[in-house]
């Protein structure tokens, strides 16, 4: 498996620009069902265009993403989260040029202005305003497509449990410019954990991908408003023999994991890393939608078959994760096989 960069090169761009196309039954909702299985299937990720948001709510939240990284690290530190890698990192060994911040429930009324009130004593509405529309707009994509996944498999009668189960973080990465010619891992490789994830990277580029044959492709956004968007683990299921080779990684033991058990394999998630190049600072937004409190993971009957056998039993998130944090957990090579594997 080769660990250098190849030539950049373009994901399947999927158009999600009209609002058609977010509606069920429609044309456009018919004709990018499948597209977007085949772009799963072949690359776990695609590129999409999604005008919901627009130039200027992009903008400002950049804006505002500066802003809450220049605040002092004792500030920052406040960002506190019982679960995992869901509060402030900050400059750990493994990846010294990273520093995130998250907003658990972020689509839930209060909990930005809560997290506002928490880093600017005396609240930050503009903050607060525009993380919300960014998100909140920014979830129907992950609905939709999620919902385009469930009829392409047959799972129609899971679809509103599945979304009305569903909680989502929004995750402020930034990552340091480097003070030295050459390159720099930003993000050690890893798969997400959670159901699905939507990424969008400011001017400096960094996101790589890997693909099936184990190479990287460097993501070029095409459009501004260019997302992409990522099957993980709890959805999918991690490529083996991509993952294998590599090293456990600081992410790859966060609480995001969901799209690869529930479809019993069918779908894999992408392996992806950060490389920063050049000493501009880098910022991207994630927002990472899984299983809420007490909804439990279940392969529908429908992904079972003679080809398809079935490979995981039922089981609980956040019982999985606690799983994966133990020593047992760390050492497997498929922490969720290892965890509910049949
Ligand atoms: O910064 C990026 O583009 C990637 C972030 C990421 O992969 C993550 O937070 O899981
Ligand atoms: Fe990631």
């Amino acid at each position: 498996m080769s660990s250098q960069s190849g030539p950049s090169s373009k994901l399947p761009l999927l158009d999600f620009s009209t609002p058609e196309s977010t509606k069920t039954g429609s044309s456009e909702w018919e004709s990018l069902k499948p597209q977007v299985r085949k772009a799963l299937e072949e690359y776990g990720c695609f590129e999409a265009c999604f005008d919901n948001i627009p130039s200027d709510l992009l903008g400002a939240v950049y804006r505002s993403t500066e802003e809450i990284f220049e605040l002092p690290l004792a500030s920052k530190q406040q960002n506190v989260s019982e679960k995992p890698y869901h509060g402030y990192v900050g400059h750990i060994a493994q990846v010294p040029l990273y520093e995130s911040l998250g907003i658990d429930g972020v689509t839930v009324g209060e909990r930005v202005e809560a997290l506002a009130n928490t880093m600017w004593p005396q609240g930050n509405p503009t903050f607060s305003k525009t993380i919300e529309s960014y998100a909140e707009k920014l979830s129907e994509l992950d609905k939709t497509v999620r919902k385009m996944i469930a009829e392409s498999f047959g799972l129609e009668k899971y679809i509103d449990d599945h979304i009305n189960s569903t909680s989502y973080l929004l995750r402020l990465s930034k990552y340091n410019g480097l003070n030295t010619p050459g390159s720099e891992l930003g993000l050690a490789p890893h798969t997400d954990k959670n159901w699905m994830t939507i990424l969008h990277q400011d001017q400096v580029e960094g996101l790589e991908l890997q693909t099936k044959d184990g190479s990287w492709i460097k993501f070029q956004s095409s459009t501004p408003n260019s997302f992409i968007v990522m099957i993980s683990e709890s959805l999918g299921v991690s490529i083996p023999p991509l993952l294998s080779n590599l090293q456990p990684t600081f992410l790859s033991t966060n609480s995001y994991v969901v799209l690869q058990a529930w479809l019993n394999g069918r779908l894999g998630a992408t392996c992806h890393r950060v490389m920063m190049y050049g000493n501009e600072a880098r910022y991207s937004l994630g927002l990472f939608s899984f299983p809420k409190h007490g909804f439990v993971i279940e392969v529908p009957d429908q992904m079972v078959d003679e080809e398809h056998p079935l490979q995981f039993k039922p089981f609980y998130y956040e019982e999985f994760l606690s799983f994966f944090y133990t020593k047992t957990g760390q050492a497997a090579p498929c922490a969720l096989r290892a965890f509910c594997g049949v």
